[in-house]
């Protein structure tokens, strides 16, 4: 065949695609239609799990499962776009992590909404300025972002999804790799990159700016004084930087975890996370008692943290991430023997434990 048949198909295959996309979308409208009658929330992370892993498990053709993936991230994309004017709030300028992390989730399709910094995420949500927001959480070589723990202690928003994205971070400037005298950066990306700046610039000036975005304008604006920034690409291209190193993350798989914040938390999937915050009495074997229930019960923890209460010197709040849905019967069963050895219990949300 030569290429203007083959093409010839494919444009009569676009034709089909087209008009069943346009057949879906007319479905879609109809769900939003009933998600607002019955006051239900518009994004549903559960369904878009079982509608991929089901795609995924029944793909017989050519096409790996990445792109499937990606293809149908844009459709549901347009879906929700078509079932409300959704708005997703993000720690911004443009091109952060986050801002990258909130377009895996939620595709091109939706409204974005930058904020300066967390407080503000979790506040534009809370004002309903906002449906969802997207806050970094945790970062496999630099640990927790004890800002987001801290915001949730005293915020009624839930946790409804989560995102892990790999982190690739560049050394961008518009100056030659030794004109560079100072270094700006987002604190979470200098620590990600702690070893491969002693050795490239062991008396290089390093600046803490609020976003990696942040910092490239700043290597733009102050290139005559030396600057350079370390972010991601996105970053690099928003500002017209020059990429002098890549992947320059002091462990290749440098992955950051976001969650998706919301009014409400997620139904039962079958394979879930579930993220609680809980303070102990101040007695001997509080801790140990606490996490028992846990044992007892067989569920794995994946993750404690300890955070200042700010309400009372040496007095601690524990964030835990376990394995299950909070209304599994088992977990339910170990929140309530929790509750009898702390003075408070939250349960932040329940939601698809993705590994990617
Ligand atoms: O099934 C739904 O609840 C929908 O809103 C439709 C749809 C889809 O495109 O399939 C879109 C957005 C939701 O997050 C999940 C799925």
């Amino acid at each position: 065949m030569n290429l203007d048949d083959i093409r010839k198909q494919i444009d009569l295959i676009d034709q089909d695609l087209l008009n069943l996309l346009s057949q879906r979308a007319d479905l879609v409208h109809e769900v939003g239609v009933v998600k607002k009658r019955d006051n239900l929330q518009i994004y549903a992370p559960e369904r878009e799990q079982a509608l991929l892993d089901r795609l995924v498990a029944m793909n017989q053709g050519r096409l790996p499962e990445k792109s499937i993936k990606a293809i149908y991230r844009e459709i549901m994309s347009a879906a929700l776009a078509l079932e409300d004017d959704l708005k997703i709030a993000y720690l911004g300028p443009e091109g952060t992590w986050t801002h990258q992390a909130a377009i895996k989730k939620f595709g091109h399709s939706v409204g974005y909404s930058p904020q300066p910094n967390f407080s503000d995420v979790f506040d534009q949500v809370a004002r309903r300025q906002a449906d969802y927001g997207v806050v970094p959480i945790e970062n496999s070589t630099e640990g927790a972002v004890s800002h987001t723990l801290d915001l949730f202690v005293d915020s009624t928003l839930h946790i409804c999804a989560q995102i892990l994205l790999r982190i690739e971070n560049c050394l961008m400037a518009s100056i030659a790799r030794e004109d560079i005298k100072t270094l700006y950066s987002h604190p979470q990306v200098f620590g990600q990159c702690r070893n491969w700046i002693l050795k490239n610039f062991p008396s290089a000036d390093l600046v803490e700016v609020s976003s990696t975005t942040k910092a490239a304008q700043l290597a733009k604006e102050k290139a005559h004084e030396g600057a350079a920034a370390l972010g991601g690409s996105l970053a690099a291209e928003i500002h017209g930087l020059t990429l002098l190193e890549s992947a320059i993350q002091d462990r290749a798989t440098n992955t950051t975890r976001f969650l998706v914040i919301g009014e409400k938390t997620c139904p039962p999937t079958g394979k879930d996370r579930t993220s609680i915050l809980f303070a102990i009495n101040d007695r001997p074997g509080s801790l140990v008692n606490a996490l028992q229930a846990f044992e007892h019960l067989h569920i794995n923890l994946s993750k404690i943290e300890s955070r200042p209460s700010k309400r009372k010197d040496w007095e601690y709040i524990f964030h835990v991430d376990l394995s299950g849905h909070c209304e599994d019967e088992n977990v339910s069963k170990a929140l309530a023997e929790l509750a009898n050895h702390c003075s408070m219990v939250k349960v932040l949300g329940s939601y698809p434990d993705v590994s990617e």
